[in-house]
């Protein structure tokens, strides 16, 4: 087992780990924001036929190679059609046929004219200027062929892709299965929100926090509850959770202290401790395993550390469980708004508030950073990384954050 480990190395071992997948079929509706699991092939022309992109009037673009403003061609109407609707009519010269937006051109139009462009009555149409065969006809196919893989493996399906599969009348797909994430808060200490706080007792925030942060990234959350500091009682607990779960999040009993079991617990269940404890605050001590191909995660009982620790190493597990190519949060250049004067020995990630004023991100920070308050986490929306023995930190400084809600893109 390794402890003390540094960031990278511990990025390093979890981006090491095998990613057991896996695909389920869902109806269409039911699949914003899961990966696709599959190539998805059109059988289909999109649009299906040559349609009319105006309302206007369709004919044969030869018959007006002399139209001018001063001496219009006329043509004879013969029929009028709306979307959905075919003409069974065929045009011959001299001929239009009125058409609306949608419709299918009729057999011998080359060219679509607007309304606004013409002169025209039930029984004739004036053409003023000549146009190019081809001119205001949308082809066949024009959005989607027949053979296009128009979705690819490995998308991720929002509003479009819904869209574009609903074209193709494609009601079930497959993607990958949310990942199922149990949390479990240990902690003699800990009440739950419906009950009475006594002395010496304090509210169990982390699962609730946990499990949000587990259903932004795609994860299917489940609170175990509260568990007392007590090995049998967690292995009992964790046990069961295997049988369902592909991420164990306990929180609580993480580090040095005589009731931090997490550690003995994670083994005793079977588990391989692949670390315990990082060079990174808050959050050091962590215990992170495996259960053959599940995931165990032993965060800090403290909210900001269970919190930030979350974020950097159970996030990109749960979207690669999820079938996502992309799981970087993204970082960006800022200019930090206040000081920071802290040095450590250890990597920090500094919460912050980064927005943009004329072209520029700026980052300010809260008054309160410790590893135990929650509350000043709320409205945070980037960390900034203070490398360890580096600092102080000014105002004016210019810095990188990462943004915790936006995943890196190209
Ligand atoms: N001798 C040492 N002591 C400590 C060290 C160390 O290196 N040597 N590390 C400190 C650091 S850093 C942290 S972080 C904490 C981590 O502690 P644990 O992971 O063992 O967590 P607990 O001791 O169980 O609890 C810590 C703190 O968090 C509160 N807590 C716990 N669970 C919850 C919950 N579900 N909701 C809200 N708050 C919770 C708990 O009451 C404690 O106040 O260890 C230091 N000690
Ligand atoms: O690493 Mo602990 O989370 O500071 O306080
Ligand atoms: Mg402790």
């Amino acid at each position: 087992m390794k402890t003390n480990i540094s960031i990278e190395e511990a990025n390093r071992i979890l981006e090491e780990q095998y990613i057991e997948t896996s695909i389920i079929e869902i109806s269409l509706l039911e699949s914003q924001g899961y990966v696709l699991a599959e190539n998805i092939k059109s059988n289909i022309n999109i649009p299906p036929f040559n349609r009319s992109p105006l309302d206007g009037y369709a004919y044969k673009s030869e018959d007006t190679l002399n139209a001018a403003k001063d001496f219009p061609t006329t043509l004879k109407v013969i029929d009028s059609i709306q979307a959905g609707y075919v003409s069974t009519k065929s045009i011959g010269n001299g001929e239009a046929i009125r058409i609306m937006t949608g419709a299918k051109i009729p057999e011998g139009a080359n060219v679509v004219m607007k309304y606004e462009d013409t002169e025209f009555t039930d029984k004739d149409v004036k053409i003023f200027h000549h146009l190019e065969p081809e001119s205001n006809i949308v082809k066949k196919g024009e959005d989607i062929k027949v053979g296009d893989v128009v979705l690819s493996k490995g998308v991720i399906i929002d509003s479009a892709e819904i869209g574009i599969l609903a074209s193709l009348g494609i009601s079930r797909i497959k993607v990958y299965a949310k990942p199922k994430v149990a949390i479990l808060a240990t902690g003699d200490e800990l009440v739950d929100i419906y009950e009475e706080l006594k002395e010496g007792k304090i509210r169990n925030s982390n699962s609730y926090t946990i499990a949000a942060q587990a259903k932004r990234w795609g994860g299917d959350a489940r609170i175990l509850g509260i568990c007392k500091d007590n090995i049998e009682e967690a292995k009992k607990i964790l046990e069961e959770a295997l049988k369902w779960a592909n991420i164990v999040v306990t929180t609580g009993g993480a580090s040095v202290g005589d009731a931090d079991i997490i550690k003995e617990v994670f083994h005793e269940i079977g588990g391989n401790i692949l670390f315990w404890k990082t060079q990174m605050k808050p959050g050091s001590p962590i215990v992170v395993g495996k259960h053959g191909n599940k995931f165990l995660f032993g965060l800090s009982g403290n909210p900001a550390a269970a919190f930030i620790t979350f974020e950097q190493f159970v996030r990109p597990i749960i979207l690669r469980l999820a079938g996502k190519e992309k799981y970087d949060l993204m970082e960006i250049d800022s200019i930090l708004e206040d000081d920071f004067i802290k040095i450590s020995n250890q990597d920090r990630y500094v919460r912050g508030y980064t927005y943009k004023k004329n072209g520029q991100y700026y980052t300010s920070l809260p008054n309160k950073h410790s590893s135990g308050v929650l509350s000043s986490l709320s409205g945070k929306n980037s960390l900034f990384l203070v490398k360890a023995n580096t600092g102080p930190y000014k105002k004016g400084d210019k810095i990188k954050v990462e943004l915790i809600n936006y995943l890196e893109v190209e």
